[in-house]
């Protein structure tokens, strides 16, 4: 092996139109192995549309790459199980379930189907079972997600945990890009240096994160690169450094937030 690699997500030329809107427009960027890619823009710039579109929830134009694959084709779920996975801006749960049993839900393509529901179980299923708990219950701790938690319904947990517990959802049994969704939207104090640190102990996994924030001050501090998103359109894109003194960014974005 030569040590490099190439990057583990590519868009090229992406575009998506609702009707006559063009919400997304020739957007091309990639993300590598261990690296946190940022995009921002200002509401209603397309990112969220930029995620349907690599994730094929929307009918798009230009071409999606994982590992070096052309995925442009493939369907969302299958996406996922070829480690492409996303984390929405609204927390997705199963609210009938504990916490644990949201984790255990996820791991079911490790440890197969029905071990929330089965009651009595032969041995080997007894022992999956045991296998999975504890292999989630390791999970949710990674996560940040306190084991005085694991037994109660996510609605009934701090938003902050919440906020951890639907990226250790979207991230299930594994990923190898992982697209997460404004998740530091009402995080403050020591939530927000919680997720600073999960971040970088991802990417020190050699996770691909892409990561649409408006936080600046979260997405300037943990992003290797950013893309600036437009009226559907890349303004730019650069490392924080470069994309906070680019004139462009300050007029269309940055300056307007301050
Ligand atoms: N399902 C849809 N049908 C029609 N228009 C849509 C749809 N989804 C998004 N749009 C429009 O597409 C444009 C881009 O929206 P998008 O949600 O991708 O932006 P965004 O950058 O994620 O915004 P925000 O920061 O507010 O989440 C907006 O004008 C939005 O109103």
């Amino acid at each position: 092996m030569s040590g490099v690699t190439g990057p583990v997500l590519r868009v090229e030329a992406l575009g998506v139109s609702y009707g006559a809107l063009v919400a997304l427009d020739d957007v091309t960027w990639s993300v590598r192995e261990g690296e946190i890619l940022g995009i921002i823009g200002p509401n209603g710039a397309g990112k969220s549309s930029c995620y349907d579109a690599v994730t094929h929830l929307v009918r798009r134009r230009g071409q999606v790459f994982l590992n070096g694959e052309e995925v442009t084709d493939i369907a969302p779920h299958l996406l996922a199980e070829r480690g492409l996975k996303r984390a929405f801006q609204q927390n997705a749960f199963f609210h009938e379930m504990t916490v644990l049993e949201n984790m255990i839900t996820v791991l079911q393509d490790r440890y197969g189907t029905g071990l929330v529901a089965t009651t009595l179980l032969p041995f080997a299923e007894a022992r999956r079972r045991r296998d999975a708990v504890e292999d989630a219950r390791q999970r949710l701790m990674r996560f940040g997600i306190p084991e005085a938690y694991h037994g109660l319904k996510p609605t009934n947990i701090p938003y902050g945990t919440q906020r951890m517990l639907s990226i250790a959802l979207a991230y299930g049994s594994g990923a190898k890009a992982l697209l997460l969704d404004e998740p530091a939207a009402g995080l403050g104090g020591k939530d927000m240096t919680h997720l600073i640190d999960l971040l970088i102990s991802l990417k020190q996994e050699r996770l691909a994160l892409v990561v649409i924030e408006h936080h600046m001050d979260l997405i300037m501090s943990v992003a290797d690169k950013i893309v600036v998103l437009e009226q559907g359109r890349l303004l730019a894109t650069g490392t924080p450094q470069q994309i906070q003194s680019d004139p462009r960014v300050l007029e269309a974005y940055l300056g307007r937030a301050q």
